[in-house]
């Protein structure tokens, strides 16, 4: 990682207790929902494909949600979500690789575990059928390299998503072989979102990698603009979750699938 620009505190504190997590046991070998095909799925139904995330609380939250993720993951999908995402992390976010496990049994789309991968064994904790590794974080000394732990994630059968922020790390994530590239709007150094992030990145993502806009995505123009810039998909926590006021969840999800852009298939009528 480049020292010279500062991430947050709360993001170090993350990291840290990331540092200290140990692995699972057991090698995982999952037999994975495609992501690819439940974007399809989602495209022919009319509806724009949207990752879902089930995070009880985040640093940049007011509030938590309490109620169980499993109610929350079948609104989300009654909502029209393609997919969802479920924070794993536990001392920040709330999560648990439990929480996951029961997501994945109740729903049959696919499910991302959202966790900070910094070490292999990291890998083996619960099946998902995609997991996240974050560009900026497997820079450091002391975590294991990009291409190796995608290679580590793929031979247990895992999707992966690669999370940037800059072009200069779209250009390792390709290096490393990344074909599922997500563009973090949100600035891990000032927690800060901006979604012009996605719209200046996006142009250097090369064709025929599966492109996702993530974080900062509230309302269904802002899922438009993500598409006309390039988006394949959305991965959408907070405007879903809505910490605060724990709107309905099913509502809040169909707002945003029903978002009126060219990612979905229309079809014409002659009359
Ligand atoms: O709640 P938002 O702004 O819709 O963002 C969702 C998701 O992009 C965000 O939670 C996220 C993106 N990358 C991460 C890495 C770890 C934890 C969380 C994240």
């Amino acid at each position: 990682m480049d020292d010279s620009e500062e991430i947050a505190p709360a993001v170090q504190s993350i990291l840290d207790a990331a540092r200290e997590r140990g692995g699972g046991g057991d090698r995982v070998s999952v037999s994975p929902r495609s992501l690819s095909d439940a974007f399809d799925a989602a495209a022919a139904d009319g509806r724009t494909p949207v990752i879902a995330e089930i995070k009880p609380t985040s640093p940049t939250a007011n509030g938590e949600r309490t109620d169980d993720p499993v109610d929350l993951a079948r609104q989300m999908v009654e909502g029209g979500a393609a997919a969802l995402s479920v924070l794993t992390e536990p001392d920040h976010f709330g999560g648990s690789a439990r929480t996951l496990e029961r997501v994945r049994d109740a729903v049959d789309v696919p499910v991302l575990r959202k966790d900070f991968i910094l070490h292999e064994d990291q890998l083996d904790v619960v099946e998902a059928d995609v997991i996240l590794l974050i560009v900026r974080f497997l820079e450091a000394e002391g975590t294991d390299d990009l291409a190796d732990l995608l290679t580590a994630a793929r031979e247990r059968g895992f999707q992966v998503l690669v999370e940037t922020h800059t072009a200069a790390e779209v250009e390792t994530a390709v290096g490393a072989g990344a074909d599922i590239i997500g563009v973090n709007n949100r600035d891990l150094a000032e927690l800060e979102v901006d979604l012009g992030t996605f719209e200046s990145v996006a142009p250097d993502v090369p064709e025929g990698v599966t492109l996702i806009a993530e974080s900062g995505i509230q309302t269904a123009d802002d899922v438009t603009r993500m598409c006309d810039a390039g988006a394949d998909a959305l991965l959408i926590g907070s405007a879903i979750m809505d910490h605060d006021a724990a709107t309905d969840v099913e509502a809040n999800t169909r707002r945003l699938t029903d978002a009126d852009t060219d990612a979905v298939e229309t079809t014409t009528t002659d009359t």
